[in-house]
């Protein structure tokens, strides 16, 4: 039997998934025992030039995509809404979900897995937070003994890029934000990216795993980069610091604490020499002492490669009758 795969969105990441499923197909048949097969893919504007094989249903409408009888939603659109309509729609007809969307997750992830739970499927989630570096996985794992006391993490690809290259090129911010936007870091509509929200949905998103819970939202100190001057960097550099976009979430007492800014860090920092594209997330934890995790933050192969590995992950626990991620 065939695996069949309903695809939401063909932009940047919906189409490393399509890759990735094309390239590896003779891997991921080995690993699942089965062949996969994209059979739907939904999109906003039907009228837009795209080379996808005809054998593939391309749609704006989802209810016509779950008639593919498909055994599995990858979620990679943008924003809130439709996207949580459709995630849970997916769970209630009994298919797993894989999202790359952290702001939809941040706000509904909870309850998409309590659903997920009811109806004996998983929802993969590792893409929404530092694309393909597994930092979910990693706290996944971390949790069954170690206390994670803090975490403190640069979540927001964009963001580095456009610093890093401020300091290293002199290149203005607009044209490094341009160029983040070429490379397919950057969201269409990049607010959310250099205003620190971005950052601020990852960082829930590791909160709720983390504690079981966020902070109130209104309490969270949340600054972006576009208020970072060139010669702030440049002071920095004199004094040998950099200026990071650094988002922190701790325990604090008996509560969750949690902030996003730049902020300006020494070269004893870990995350101090992570540049560009490059994220990183310092775990601090009881046992196992600080944890430093840098990996791409952002891009088409890095993020599809975090649902790919969900989707397997998926299918070889539900084999196993194993459900639900945490
Ligand atoms: N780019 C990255 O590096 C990363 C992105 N993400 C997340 O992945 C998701 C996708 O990002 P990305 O690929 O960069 O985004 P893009 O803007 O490149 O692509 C978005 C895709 O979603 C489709 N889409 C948008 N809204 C709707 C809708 N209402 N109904 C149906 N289709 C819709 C668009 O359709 P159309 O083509 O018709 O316009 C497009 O194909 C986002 O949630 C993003 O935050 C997560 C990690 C990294
Ligand atoms: N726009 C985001 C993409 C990944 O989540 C970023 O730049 O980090």
């Amino acid at each position: 039997m065939t695996i069949r795969i309903g695809l939401l969105g063909y932009g940047t990441v919906g189409k490393g998934v399509i890759e990735i499923i094309h390239s590896h197909q003779e891997r991921i048949q080995a690993l699942l025992g089965e062949p996969v097969e994209v059979t739907g893919v939904l999109v906003q504007h039907l009228k837009k030039k795209r080379e996808i094989p005809s054998s593939i249903l391309v749609t704006s409408d989802f209810d016509r995509l779950l008639l593919q009888d498909i055994d599995i939603v990858l979620e990679a659109i943008v924003g809130e809404e439709p996207s949580f309509t459709y995630c849970k729609k997916a769970i209630e007809q009994g298919k797993h979900v894989v999202t790359a969307n952290k702001e939809m997750y941040a706000i509904h992830g909870k309850e998409l897995k309590e659903l997920a739970s009811k109806h004996s499927v998983s929802v993969g989630y590792e893409s929404t937070t530092v694309a393909g570096t597994p930092v979910i996985r990693t706290l996944q794992q971390l949790l069954q003994v170690n206390q994670v006391e803090k975490v403190e993490g640069i979540l927001n690809g964009t963001s580095n890029f456009i610093l890093t290259k401020m300091r290293q090129d002199g290149t203005s911010f607009e044209q490094s934000l341009k160029e983040a936007q070429q490379k397919g870091y950057a969201e269409a509509d990049p607010t959310n990216d250099i205003k620190g929200y971005d950052a601020f949905y990852k960082l829930m998103n590791i909160s709720e795993l983390l504690y079981g819970k966020q902070p109130n939202w209104d309490d969270v100190y949340v600054e972006g980069i576009d208020r970072v001057d060139p010669t702030q960097i440049l002071e920095a550099s004199f004094m040998d610091k950099k200026i990071k976009h650094v988002a922190t979430i701790e325990w604090k007492d008996g509560d969750v604490r949690a902030s996003i800014q730049p902020i300006s860090l020494t070269e004893h920092h870990p995350l101090y020499s992570i540049d560009g594209v490059q994220n990183g997330v310092v775990i601090h934890t009881d046992l196992a002492g600080p944890l430093t995790l840098s990996g791409p933050g952002a891009g088409a192969s890095s993020t599809a490669s975090g649902m790919i590995e969900d989707f397997i992950t998926i299918f070889q626990q539900s084999y196993n009758n194993v459900h639900q991620f945490q």
